[in-house]
This record gives structure tokens, sequence and C-alpha cells, in this order.
């Protein structure tokens, strides 16, 4: 199995201790350990491994083995039982990483771990430099001969491109870039993976996947959540560094890249990072034209009221920030010239649905009367991504009967029905990944680098924009202004409930 990629291979995870900082925090409860609860209950996790969490928060072991907010305490699990472990301390106190140290070379001893260390930052992007110089202060930052110490670095990495950079000299300060893996949850995605599968591993799409077929496409990414508890964070990102600077444009590159030779870490990468680089920034004549950004107010149904954005806790009652952004890209590249790519993303938008739609030009000359055809659509292929996970061919067929009606059809293909197995949570399929040392799923640096340099103009022409932000009504799609973005050429969104 030698030039097999590791992506594309059934793997089992080395010895290991994962160690997660911001152990106190939501994602380690909502994600990360039902993740590790998942792995151990379906025997990926190694017999020899042990879990550490590490945040300022005082808490004993066992409370941490059961803070996970689903499922019952991971020490129940067998292959966990005596291997959790959780620190407090200060992310920059050495006396932290002096006892995680110590912490570590008790579980190697104890639990056969080897020495290979998984290093999870689960904390806000403040703490990502304290616990970087943190580690390497311990040594914690090179591994023993034969093991490994690997970082992982949740998203967003940076707040644009400078500080991307910024990041990435501390990083590199303390890490070689084969142990870096940044963390995108939506590549751990089965279904955002599938776009790979049905691309390149069928040979009837190829041929229409471009300029020649293509009328334009659209990536949606509409959730019906609020901002939550994580107003404090959110008023720093808003919806373009949470959403579009990583997800949506990662699963953008995976749509339109060019075929890598093979699904190993770089061919894949080096795909990504080319359609990326192939995207056009927009002027500043053109801004306004190309990038729209609205905020919730109250809204919903007389059952269902919902607050507006900035009466979210941990927001300001004034606040400027967007939670709705859509944009129209284009892709300077032979395949796409000339085909209009139209994102967007929202909170308490009326429906959960991620998906890309590729929708087909319209044939050169119907042979019937446009009064028989006012039911037909333009033919699409729809990827969805989640909720109903699966595939959707829309076309045109005859309506039964006397008359020759035509009206739009579509094939269904469903995760659920088709397939028995289970898909893995995404953090499951990356954390064990990480484990495994595959990067294929993680961005490399110079992916981040492309995302931040097509989203940081439209920022930076929002910021200076004083004019009063768009809004839209909670569980609507959007504000106005979206409409006309898309409206402007002929076009529509594809509103699915
Ligand atoms: N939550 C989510 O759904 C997602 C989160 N992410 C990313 O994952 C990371 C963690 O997110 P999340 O768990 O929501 O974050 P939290 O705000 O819950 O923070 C995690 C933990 O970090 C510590 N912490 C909080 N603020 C600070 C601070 N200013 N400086 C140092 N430590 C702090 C706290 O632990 P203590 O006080 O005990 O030290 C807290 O429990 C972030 O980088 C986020 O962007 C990415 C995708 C989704
Ligand atoms: O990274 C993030 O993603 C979630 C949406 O993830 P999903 O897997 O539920 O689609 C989003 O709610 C959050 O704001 C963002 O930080």
């Amino acid at each position: 199995m030698d030039n097999v990629p590791q992506l594309i291979q059934e793997r089992s995870a080395p010895p290991a201790t994962l160690v997660i900082f911001g152990a106190s925090g939501d994602l380690t409860r909502r994600k990360l350990l039902p993740a590790v609860e998942s792995l151990a209950r379906h025997n990926r996790l190694p017999s020899e491994f042990a879990l550490v969490g590490v945040a300022r928060t005082p808490m004993e072991d066992e409370q941490f083995a059961s803070s996970a907010l689903t499922g019952p305490s991971l020490s129940d699990k067998p292959q966990l039982q005596g291997g959790i472990r959780y620190v407090s301390g200060g992310y920059d106190d050495p006396e932290t990483y002096k006892r995680l140290a110590e912490t570590l070379d008790e579980l190697d001893a104890q639990r056969g771990t080897s020495g290979n260390r998984l290093f999870y930052l689960s904390t806000p992007a403040e703490a990502f430099e304290p616990v970087i110089n943190g580690l390497a202060g311990a040594g914690l930052n090179r591994a023993r001969e034969g093991s490994f110490s690997r970082l992982v670095i949740e998203k967003p990495y940076g707040r644009d491109l400078t500080t991307a950079r910024e990041l990435d000299s501390v990083v590199h300060g303390a890490f070689d870039e084969p142990q870096v893996f940044r963390i995108d949850h939506y590549l751990g995605k089965d279904t955002v993976q599938n776009v790979l599968a049905l691309r390149f591993a069928n040979s009837i799409f190829q041929p229409i996947w471009d300029r020649s077929w293509v009328d334009h496409v659209q990536i949606t990414v509409a959730e019906t959540l609020g901002v939550g508890t994580r107003g404090g964070f959110y008023e720093h990102a808003g919806a373009m560094r949470d959403i579009v600077q990583n997800h949506v444009l990662q699963v953008l590159a995976l749509a339109l890249m060019e075929p890598p030779a093979s699904f190993g870490a770089e061919g894949l990468r080096n795909e990504k990072a080319k359609l990326l680089q192939a995207i056009r920034l927009p002027t500043n004549r053109d801004i306004a034209d190309l990038a729209v950004r609205g905020q919730y107010t109250r809204g919903g149904t007389r059952d269902e009221l919902m607050a507006g954005y900035r009466e979210e806790v941990g927001v300001d009652p004034l606040s400027r920030t967007e939670t709705y952004a859509a944009m129209r890209l284009n892709v300077d590249n032979w395949r796409w010239a000339g085909v209009p790519f139209y994102v967007r993303t929202g909170k308490r938008l009326p429906a959960r649905v991620t998906e890309v739609a590729l929708q087909f030009q319209r044939p050169p000359h119907l042979p019937i009367p446009a009064n028989q055809l006012t039911d037909l659509e333009a033919d699409a292929l729809i990827l969805r991504i989640q909720p109903n996970e699966g595939i959707s061919l829309r076309f045109g067929a005859k309506v039964p009967g006397h008359s020759f009606r035509v009206r739009t059809a579509s094939m269904d293909f469903s995760y659920e029905q088709t397939f028995a197995e289970e898909s893995p949570e995404a953090y499951e399929r990356l954390l064990l990944d990480a484990l495994l040392g595959d990067p294929t799923l993680f961005i490399r640096t110079d992916e981040v680098e492309q995302c931040w340099r097509i989203v940081d103009p439209i920022i930076e022409h929002w910021e200076n924009d004083h004019s009063p932000i768009p809004t839209y009504e909670a569980a609507s799609w959007g504000p106005a202004d979206a409409d006309r973005l898309i409206g402007r050429s002929g076009r529509a969104w594809k509103n699915s409930i």
C-alpha cells in the first residue's frame, strides 16, 4: 500500500496522547470529547491512548471526563479508563507546561503512549501564541527520537492576511510545517469529501464541469441558529471571517479545482491553492456590486419570535458585525472564465442547508412552445452537504398527458437510503487523521493566505463604510441587497426549505 495516499486507506492510529487546550470550552464539550467517545466506541482509538485537558478553570480529572455535552463519562469507556487527566493553569505560566510535561511522562510510562503527542489548540485565538511558546519552553514541541509532536490549530487562522502570517511565524518558531494541522471541520464531512468522489471517481460529470455547460454556481451555507452563547467571539469575527474565509472557500476550491493526479496531501492541496489563486479580486469600484452584508433583526413567527443580533448576549447593542455575507466571485482560468460563482452564508436564515448547486445553461433552441414550459427551470446538479445529505439532478421531463408540457423533475440520491454505513462526525475523522499524521484534509499555509487575500479587501471596505448596515429579519433569506446582487445578471438564489 506504499503508494496509496493516506486519505483513501483504512488505517489504525498509533499510540498517542491527545492534549486539548481550552478544555473547559464550548468546542471541547460539544465536539471534541464526543468525537473521542465515538472513536473509542468504534474501536478506532489505539489501545494505548490517553487524553489530557488543559485550561484555567479548576476541574478534577473525572469532571473533565464527564463534561462532554452528549453521552456518558468518557472514563466509562474501557479504552480510556485511567487515561484521562486534567491540568489546570494559566496559558502563559511555565508551571502549567511543567505539570503538563510531568503528566505526559507519567501517562507514557503507565499507558505506553510512546511519547507521541497531539496538541489541540481549542482556545480563542488570543491564547494560541502563549500556548505555543509555553509548549516550546517546556520542550514539548520536539518529540523524542521515533515519536511525534503535532499541533492542531482551530480556525479562524488569523484575522486577516497580516495576522495569519504573524501567527505562522509564531507557529514556525516552534513547530516545523509537517507538524502543523490547520483544521477546517468542513473538510472532515463525508459529503464534502464526496465532492471529490463525484467529480473524480466518475467520467460522466467531468465533461460538463466547465464554462461550456455551467451557467453559474451557487454555494450556500445557511444556518437557522443565531450566535447563541458565542456573541463575544462573533462580534470580532462576523460571517466573512467565521464561515466564508474558511468553510465556503474550501468547499468552493474542491468543487472547482482541476483534477489532481492522486489524492495525496500535496497533490490535492496544490490544486486547491491554484484554484484559490485564480479568484479575481474585486476592485474598489466594483466591490459594492460584488459583496453584500447584513445583520439579523428580531423576527420569526408569533409562535417563535427570535431576538435580533444586537439583543444577543455578548453583542454590542450598536454592533455593525455582519451575520450574513454574499459575494459574486470570478475564477480567471481556462475552465471557468466568464462563469459567475455566487456564495452566501448567514445566521438565522429560514433553513439549515449547506449545498453546492451547479446550474446548467439552457438548451440553445427549444422546439417546444413557451406556454408548455412554464414550470421548467434550468437543469441543475445539487450537492447537498447537509442536512438530507445527497445529490439531486434536476431536469425537464414530459408531463404525462395529451399535450407536450415539460416541467422540472429530479433524480435524488440520498446517503441515508443508499448506505448502511454510518458517517463519522467531522471532528472524529479529523482527529484520527491528525493522530495518523495525514494532512490531506487540513489546510496548508498558502491556502490560508489565498483565502485572506480574497476576503480582506471586502472586510476592509465594510469596515470603512459607515452607512447603516443592511438588515434582514430573523428567519428570512437575508437582506434585499443579496437578491439585487444576483438579480443584476437576471439570476436568482435557489432557496431550499
Ligand atoms: N465553538 C464552536 O462551535 C467552534 C469553535 N471554533 C474555534 O475553536 C476554538 C475554541 O472555541 P470555543 O470552545 O467556542 O471557545 P471558548 O470561548 O469556549 O473558549 C475555550 C476555552 O478557552 C479559554 N478562554 C476563553 N477566553 C480566553 C482568552 N481570552 N484567553 C485565553 N483563554 C481563554 C476558556 O477556558 P479557561 O478560562 O478555563 O482557560 C474557555 O473555556 C476557537 O478558536 C474557535 O474559533 C471553530 C469552529 C466552531
Ligand atoms: O466553524 C463554524 O461552524 C459552525 C457551523 O458548522 P456546522 O458543521 O454545524 O455546519 C458555525 O455555526 C460556527 O459559527 C462556525 O464558527
